[in-house]
């Protein structure tokens, strides 16, 4: 798991521990990596701590190693690491952009090269990307981080179809997730005036956590998605894209900040950890808790959407049979 020691990556972490067995938390800073692996153990797992920036391929490339060295075969390689800047395009310098897409976007192809190199000799073994809807939809303020996470998707499909080429049972899969309640708004580099926040609806990270890994069990699936705003950005940009340009050119520097300004104390891990050595541990959760659900029905609905056309189909059946009876 890349960029465990925080937010989405620590919950999932968490999550995955209570199933026994090892959880490599892989990420910068040795603070929030060791509080993660305390969560690890607390909740039934083994951890090992891995320090590595995922902008570095043979750091990567090194870790995947040391996992199976000293934990055996890696099962499931789940890319969660990212870092963004939150400012218009034109206040964000040419080496930000680099910087974050090397993090963002080549972190991933990096941590999918290296799980590809040990999965696709054994023809078994996922893939999870974490995504967003921000893969599909651009928004104003984001465009370093929406360039990679767009990118991760074309990325993605197409080891997808090289996979289905050659037969393999490796398998990858991308969870597109809504606004989470996460450190990020608190340690991504920011140059908004006001503090920065997930556009609402906002969502616990176990809610993340627990479709990545309901991803990494039901990996045939090429994309799953969390939250009805997920689905919602989603789909609607698929059909009306020049709407929702407009739409967020009027209301998406709004959402994206709070009424409170940006505290001038806020740490940035776009080159470095914040949770590292001088830095404390940040945990899964952000600042938001008391705005943000605990569930998302549509992700509940989404894992368990055969039982639901079952049984709608059933109770359709009911009321087609009952019609058909007083009609008698
Ligand atoms: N929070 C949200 O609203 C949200 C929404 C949609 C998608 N996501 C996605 O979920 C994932 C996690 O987001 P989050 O909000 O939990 O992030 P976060 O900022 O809370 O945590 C990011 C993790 O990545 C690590 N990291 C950062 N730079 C690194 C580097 N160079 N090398 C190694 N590790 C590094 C951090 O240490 C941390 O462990 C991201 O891929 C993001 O795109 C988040
Ligand atoms: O959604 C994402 O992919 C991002 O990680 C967040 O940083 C956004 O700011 C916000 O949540 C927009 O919905």
């Amino acid at each position: 798991m890349t960029g465990a020691s925080g937010g989405i990556g620590r919950a999932t972490a968490v999550e995955l521990a209570a199933r026994g067995g090892t959880v490599a938390l892989l990420a910068r800073g040795r603070v929030g990596l060791e509080a993660a692996a305390r969560d690890v153990e607390a909740a039934g797992g083994t951890p090992l701590v891995i320090e590595v920036d995922v902008s570095d391929a043979d750091a990567v490339e090194a870790a995947a190693q040391r996992v199976e060295d000293e934990a055996g075969p890696i099962e499931t390689w789940v890319n969660v690491a990212f870092t963004s800047v939150f400012a218009p395009a034109h206040d964000i310098a040419p080496d930000e952009f680099r910087r974050v897409t090397e993090v963002s976007y080549l972190g991933y192809v990096y941590g999918t090269l290296a799980a590809l190199k040990r999965m696709r000799p054994r023809n078994r073994g996922v893939v999870v990307q974490v995504g967003s809807a921000l893969a599909y939809r651009g928004i104003p303020l984001q465009s370093a981080y929406c360039g990679s996470k767009h990118a991760i998707q074309g990325f993605t499909e197409s080891v997808r179809c090289e996979l289905l080429h050659e037969k393999s049972g490796v398998r990858i899969t991308m969870v597109q997730m809504p606004a989470v309640n996460t450190p990020q708004f608190s340690w991504v580099l920011s140059r908004l005036p006001r503090q920065a926040q997930p556009v609402p609806p906002i969502y616990q990270p176990e809610v993340a956590a627990r479709g990545v890994v309901w991803a990494v069990d039901h990996p045939q699936r090429r994309e799953w998605w969390i939250g009805a705003s997920t689905a919602g950005t989603i789909g609607l940009n698929a059909v009306v894209p020049g709407v929702l340009d407009r739409y967020l050119a009027r209301t998406g520097f709004d959402s994206q900040q709070t009424a409170d300004p940006r505290p001038p104390d806020q740490p940035a891990n776009l080159w470095s950890p914040a949770d590292g050595p001088d830095g404390r541990d940040f945990g899964a959760h952000g600042i938001f808790d008391a705005r943000a659900h605990s569930h998302s029905l549509q992700a509940w609905a989404t894992r368990h959407r055969r039982a639901l056309l079952v049984g709608a189909g059933a109770v359709g059946a009911a009321v087609a049979a009952a019609g058909a009876s007083a009609r008698r």
